[in-house]
């Protein structure tokens, strides 16, 4: 079930190096948010804070306060495995166990879980792989490996096996950015439907596909090298992308800069 994610003024580090800082946004249910803005401002960061991913880099730490609905994610008594497992996240580069079949690697998360039965994994893997939209061009060649398959379709492989295990929320970091433009339309038009289901963040680099897949849009910015990134503004997409605010983001999305 989709759920609310209320970020208070969160700041990001790597040993000493202080890479975003005093983040504070509300994160909608049920809707596309789209991070954009120039390289190294720290947008990739601030995802992997919202599932705990930040801190498996050593040195790596966070301050400030993040909640899923009431539940505070960095909390004393919160594991950070379980989190990962309602925060589920989709890389860069489609990324299936290579030598699993496309059954096993849907399933993989789900075995990672606790016993189920035969019929059980093989109902949830059959809705994951209809969900993510793969179930026709893959429902007779399930034992082949996952490696066998174009990129697009590994990518929404991944996007299957991560929505496998039921997760609220799904950070995307730059889904399409080794997919050819059949394939990425075929990611949109799949994050378009998922919206229904989960909250969804994905960071772009592409201000077209900000623009066509999301609900709001969050610009973060950076001073200066080595200065941390900042969030400048978030609103609705079209608002961004038509009458923002403020200059930086204008000037971003006209492409004076980044
Ligand atoms: N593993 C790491 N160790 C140390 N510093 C890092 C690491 N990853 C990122 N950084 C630093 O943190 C800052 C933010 O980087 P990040 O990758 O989050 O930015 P980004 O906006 O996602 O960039 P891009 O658009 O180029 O992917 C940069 O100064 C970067 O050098």
């Amino acid at each position: 079930m989709a759920k609310q994610i209320e970020v208070s003024d969160l700041d990001a580090y790597y040993g000493s190096h202080k890479a975003i800082e005093g983040i504070t946004m509300t994160i909608e249910p049920r809707s596309v948010t789209a991070f954009i803005g120039p390289s190294g401002c720290g947008k990739s960061t601030f995802l992997r804070t919202l599932n705990r991913m930040h801190e498996v880099i050593p040195g790596a730490h966070v301050d400030g306060k993040i909640l899923l609905e009431d539940q505070d994610l960095y909390g004393p008594d919160i594991d950070p495995v379980s989190v990962r497992r309602t925060v589920g996240m989709v890389f860069q580069r489609p990324n299936p166990f290579p030598t699993m079949s496309i059954f096993d690697n849907v399933a993989a998360g789900l075995r990672l879980n606790g016993r189920i039965s035969k019929s059980e994994a093989e109902g949830i893997v059959e809705t994951s792989l209809k969900d993510a939209n793969l179930w026709n061009e893959v429902k007779d060649r399930l034992n082949k490996p996952g490696a066998g398959l174009s990129g697009g379709q590994q990518q929404r492989l991944c996007i299957a096996r991560a929505i496998a295990v039921s997760p609220a929320v799904l950070l995307m970091d730059e889904p399409c950015s080794a997919l050819d433009p059949i394939s990425t339309l075929a990611i949109e038009d799949l994050i378009a439907k998922l919206k229904n289901d989960y909250t969804i963040v994905i960071v772009t680099h592409n201000m077209q596909q900000a623009a066509r897949v999301s609900d709001r849009t969050a610009f973060f910015n950076l001073a200066g090298q080595g200065q941390p990134g900042k969030l400048v503004e978030m609103d609705e997409t079209s608002k961004i992308f038509t009458n923002p605010t403020q200059k930086a983001t204008e000037d971003y999305i006209t492409g004076r800069f980044g």
